[in-house]
């Protein structure tokens, strides 16, 4: 199965309410799509999100990625040198990790087809069925009250709130939210680095002494502040799980090698792919460290290959793969199927994904 062409398109979706962040607001999901055709006729498909504020991939730098550097490199290869492939794909050109994980994502699927099983299975198959948190857009606190109310009249039980805006304010959002939904409901935050790492702490302890049961909070302090994060984590008892501070294999193993974290966020977007994330796994099961898989504003194809891999290894223990429920329509025909908080993958070959609708080809 040679590879033949990578095919670069468009795709725009949009979300059902705005989505809110410490770092951006966002209206709909405009992503790049990749199909890597072969000489058999299969078709791997993949996507990349250009989140610049967190990754600094915008849609210029990935379609310039994969057309100048991952396409030159990979034409003419055969799926069946997979390791070969991946290193190729690794080297071709630095950063540029979106890119390089829409053209992972794709070539795992290939890679699934090849072998004529589902890519889960394939990386370990631990399970089929997973279980989603939803996310609340930092707003007024009223406004995210009502809103965590309608995500469990929805079913959710997991919350992940969006805070680090204002830290007093934070405070009234959290206060607000428990009051409201009680204690049977898991809140989780995620204040996108918008604290200072003592802010952080006197804050986390005031919802400490609150009682506000936070299970954790993802990403309090500036990514590249690995002593702040060390900081929080040694200083609050709520868990602390690092996000933007973690894109390769080597940033885990320095947060991991310094106990600057509690928790691990692993999304495709960071690490360029399936490839890079494995190995995240391999070193947080080595020092025992839980990982939660998570997504940027990302449709089906890239979150359904996230899924894949969450089914498929046990140290992944929290899901954050919202992203299609977040959108209002599904480009994907086939994949995994979303029923609100419950994800759930059949059997077919590679990565499932039969079509994807209204493609704008670049
Ligand atoms: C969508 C997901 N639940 C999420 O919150 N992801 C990111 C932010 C994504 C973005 O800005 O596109 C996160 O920080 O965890
Ligand atoms: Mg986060």
């Amino acid at each position: 199965m040679k590879i033949t062409d990578i095919k670069i398109g468009k795709i725009s979706v949009p979300l059902k309410t705005p989505f809110k962040t410490a770092l951006r607001t966002v209206n709909s999901v405009e992503d790049i799509i990749v199909e890597v055709k072969t000489d058999t006729g299969h078709v791997g498909y993949g996507e990349a999100a250009p989140t610049g504020v967190i990754t600094g991939d915008t849609t210029g730098a990935i379609v310039g990625a994969i057309k100048d550097h991952i396409k030159k490199s990979l034409v003419g290869m055969d799926i069946e040198n997979f390791e070969e492939i991946m290193i190729k794909l690794n080297r071709c050109v630095v950063k540029n990790n979106s890119a390089k994980a829409a053209v992972d994502i794709a070539l795992y699927d290939l890679y699934g087809q090849l072998y004529g099983a589902p890519l889960y299975k394939l990386l370990g198959g631990y399970r089929n069925e997973i279980i989603t948190d939803i996310t609340i857009s930092v707003n007024d606190p009223d406004e995210m009250v009502r809103d965590s109310i309608d995500a469990i009249n929805r079913g959710y039980d997991v919350l992940k709130i969006k805070v680090g805006k204002d830290a007093t304010k934070d405070m009234i959002r959290m206060k607000s939210i428990r009051d409201a939904v009680g204690y049977d409901v898991k809140l989780r935050i995620d204040a996108n680095q918008g604290w200072k790492p003592k802010e952080a702490v006197k804050l986390l302890r005031k919802m400490e002494d609150a009682g506000l049961d936070i299970e954790f909070v993802e990403q309090p302090v500036v990514a590249n502040d690995i002593e702040g994060l060390k900081f929080v984590t040694d200083n609050v008892f709520i868990p602390v799980l690092a996000d933007e501070s973690i894109f390769s294999p080597q940033d885990a193993l320095k947060v991991l090698q310094n106990r600057a974290a509690d928790f691990i966020n692993i999304k495709l977007m960071k690490t360029g792919g399936i490839y890079n994330a494995l190995k995240i796994c391999s070193l947080a099961e080595i020092y025992d460290v839980e990982c939660m898989i998570g997504c940027m504003l990302e449709a089906k194809v890239s979150v359904n290959a996230a899924v894949h891999l969450a089914c498929a290894k046990s140290i992944i223990t929290k899901i954050d793969l919202d992203g299609p429920v977040l959108c209002s329509e599904d480009p994907v025909v086939g994949a995994a199927i979303f029923n609100e908080r419950k994800i759930s993958l059949s059997d077919s070959k590679g990565l499932g994904v039969s079509a994807i609708k209204n493609i704008q080809y670049l």
